[in-house]
């Protein structure tokens, strides 16, 4: 039966394919030493994580807290241009001087894939490296399908064919709810009315992970992150540009919801969503395959890490005027249809009973966590995007 493979004809399909190759330079003897040296457990039943997304916001954070708990960590990323490199680059040093080394590659790069799964047995992967961003969907439909969907396949790809294979945990999204209106948001909710293609992509990846767990028995736990904040953050979400924007004076745009109603998300610090990413981890079982041949039934979970407390963005605005001690030029304006929601609230009773997940910052007090770093690194570094 010749099975005729669909032509993807379009021009998204010939810039994925064109993309996907285009692969950084690695290998050779010193590299290799790095990639082992780096992914070296360090204590008795220690892990050994691969972490996609290393030189991310929360990969950072993810990779600095397991490398402090004396797990072996090798980071992988790809150093995009979606936001600052240079900011990325500095995150790779502080990650260096911790002694993780971030290999520079697309997790679409199946060969870089099959070398590192070749020098180094991962008991688990933290899959974190994605598109992210809500409104930049609009703009990059192709990011989303080249590393939320393309780049997530390929790595479970090489995963289910690992021999032992890892157990792994991914970054899914808050935003799978879409337009679900049932308040707080539960793992069983309604998650069939997304909002934007970023978050199609992130619920595709949760229809994915499902089948390469039913087929191949990887244990796979995806995490609903809520947005996340913090040091070293990312500078496309909406408090760390308004923290730039006010402190050069410039007007603050303010969605509202429909007859004024207030946009609020569930803000989650960073430091909570570590916890919750280790408590997933040491809590998720071996898989149940090896080379690609299913053994048994494996675990597949979905959790919510969110802060169970949303605040409206206007809010967020004025604790940030606080702490900057700046009035922030506000430009209130209609939600427009950009992909994002009105509102999100998370309900984290399932995290809290599987692994003790227990949000404990509150917004003013992670705000002033993510302030205090914010002037220190723009301030003293004199970046000049910033
Ligand atoms: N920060 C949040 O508020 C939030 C909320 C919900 C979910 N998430 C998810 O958590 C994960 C981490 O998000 P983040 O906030 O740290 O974002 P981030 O953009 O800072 O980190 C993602 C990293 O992955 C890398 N990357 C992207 N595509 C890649 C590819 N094809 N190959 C290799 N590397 C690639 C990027 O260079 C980046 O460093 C993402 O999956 C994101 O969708 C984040
Ligand atoms: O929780 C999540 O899953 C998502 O959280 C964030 O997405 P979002 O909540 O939209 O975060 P921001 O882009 O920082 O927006 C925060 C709030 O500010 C609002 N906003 C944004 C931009 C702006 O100019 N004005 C404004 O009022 C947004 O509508 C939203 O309510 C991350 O950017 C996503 O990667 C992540 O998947």
């Amino acid at each position: 039966m010749t099975s005729s493979r669909p032509s993807m004809t379009s021009s998204l399909a010939s810039d994925l394919y064109r993309r996907s190759l285009k692969t950084s330079s690695w290998g050779g003897p010193t590299w290799e030493k790095r990639v082992k040296s780096s992914a070296r457990i360090r204590t008795r039943n220690g892990f050994c994580v691969l972490v996609t997304g290393a030189s991310g916001f929360v990969g950072t954070h993810v990779s600095v807290a397991l490398k402090r708990r004396g797990d072996g960590v090798l980071g992988l990323d790809n150093f995009n241009d979606y936001y600052e490199p240079s900011l990325k680059r500095a995150r790779q040093a502080l990650l260096e001087r911790s002694g993780v080394y971030v290999v520079e590659g697309d997790i679409n790069d199946v060969a870089l894939l099959k070398k590192l799964f070749e020098l180094v047995s991962f008991s688990h992967v933290m899959h974190l490296a994605a598109q992210a961003g809500v409104r930049y969907a609009m703009q990059n439909p192709s990011s989303y399908i080249h590393s939320n969907i393309a780049g997530f396949v390929s790595l479970l790809e090489i995963c289910k064919n690992a021999n032992p294979q890892p157990a792994i945990v991914w970054a899914s999204s808050s935003s799978v709810y879409g337009l679900n209106t049932k308040v707080p948001f539960s793992e069983k909710d309604r998650t069939d009315q997304p909002a934007s293609l970023y978050a199609a992509t992130k619920k595709a990846g949760e229809e994915i992970a499902h089948t390469y767990n039913h087929i191949y028995g990887l244990s796979l736990t995806g995490l609903r992150f809520f947005t996340v904040y913090g040091p070293w953050g990312r500078p496309d979400m909406a408090y760390f540009f308004f923290t730039k924007d006010i402190l050069k004076g410039k007007p603050i745009p303010i969605f509202e919801g429909a007859n004024h109603g207030t946009v609020a998300r569930d803000f989650t610090y960073i430091d909570d969503i570590v916890k919750g990413c280790l408590g997933a981890l040491d809590t998720a079982e071996k898989s149940t395959g090896s080379g690609g041949k299913k053994r048994g039934p494996a675990q597949l979970r979905v959790f919510n890490l969110g802060n169970t407390s949303p605040v409206p963005v206007s809010d967020l605005v004025s604790i940030l005027e606080r702490l900057l001690k700046v009035k922030a030029k506000r430009m209130v304006m209609k939600l427009p249809r950009n992909g994002d929601v009105q509102f999100t609230h998370a309900n984290i009773s399932l995290a809290k009973r599987e692994f003790g997940y227990k949000p404990t910052t509150d917004l003013q007090t992670g705000l002033k966590k993510f302030v205090r770093w914010y002037v220190s690194y723009y301030g003293s570094s004199k970046k000049s995007d910033q």
